[in-house]
């Protein structure tokens, strides 16, 4: 399971509004396509508060996701399932992070179990939503990762510069 702003794209404070803002990063694109070509699915969980912000729309989120696996495709690439919270923080929903409700509802739509699994993320509150759904915390330095890092609050043992090298380690550990 991935988070997607600051793990896959690079991330901004003003958010991602549009498929022009989305930039993946170094190496990400390379990094999901290994996964799934070792026979990985792939969940990607993300906060999207800027739909309930007025920002920009599901239609803008879903072309984003589009845009992805168009990009993903000639590598071998796949997105299994996007799950994202569109709603604003002061909903109080129960899907945005980092409560667990993306993490548990991609492990019931594409069955698979959430303990032992990684959840990628460069935020407390991706940590925070990977141990409320009982998976594994993993930190990587990009997006708001290093920021995340200098907080020092609440960080997991598994900390990675990016993607690529949280990839290396699952399948070489596989
Ligand atoms: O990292 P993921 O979950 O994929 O997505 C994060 C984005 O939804 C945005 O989340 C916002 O937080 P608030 O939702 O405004 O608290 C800000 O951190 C933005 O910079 C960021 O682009
Ligand atoms: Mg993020
Ligand atoms: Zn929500």
């Amino acid at each position: 399971m991935l988070d997607r702003d600051g793990v896959i794209n690079a991330d901004s404070d003003a958010y991602i509004k549009s498929v022009d803002e989305w930039h993946p990063l170094p190496g990400s694109l390379e990094a999901m396509a290994r996964l799934s070509r070792a026979g990985w699915v792939i969940a990607v969980c993300t906060n999207q508060s800027g739909v309930g912000r007025g920002l920009f729309t599901d239609a803008t989120v879903n072309a984003i996701h589009a845009e992805l696996q168009r990009q993903l495709a000639p590598l071998g690439g796949h997105v299994d399932g996007f799950f994202y919270c569109p709603h604003p923080p002061e909903a109080d929903c129960s899907c945005r992070k980092p409560k667990p409700g993306l993490l548990i509802q991609a492990a019931a739509a594409l069955s698979f179990p959430l303990q032992g699994v990684p959840f990628v993320g460069d935020s407390r509150r991706d940590m925070d939503a990977a141990r409320a759904a009982g998976a594994t915390p993993v930190l990587v330095r990009t997006g708001k990762g290093a920021r995340t890092i200098a907080d020092g609050a609440g960080l997991p043992d598994w900390i990675e510069n990016d993607l690529m090298a949280v990839v290396t380690r699952l399948l070489n550990d596989d």
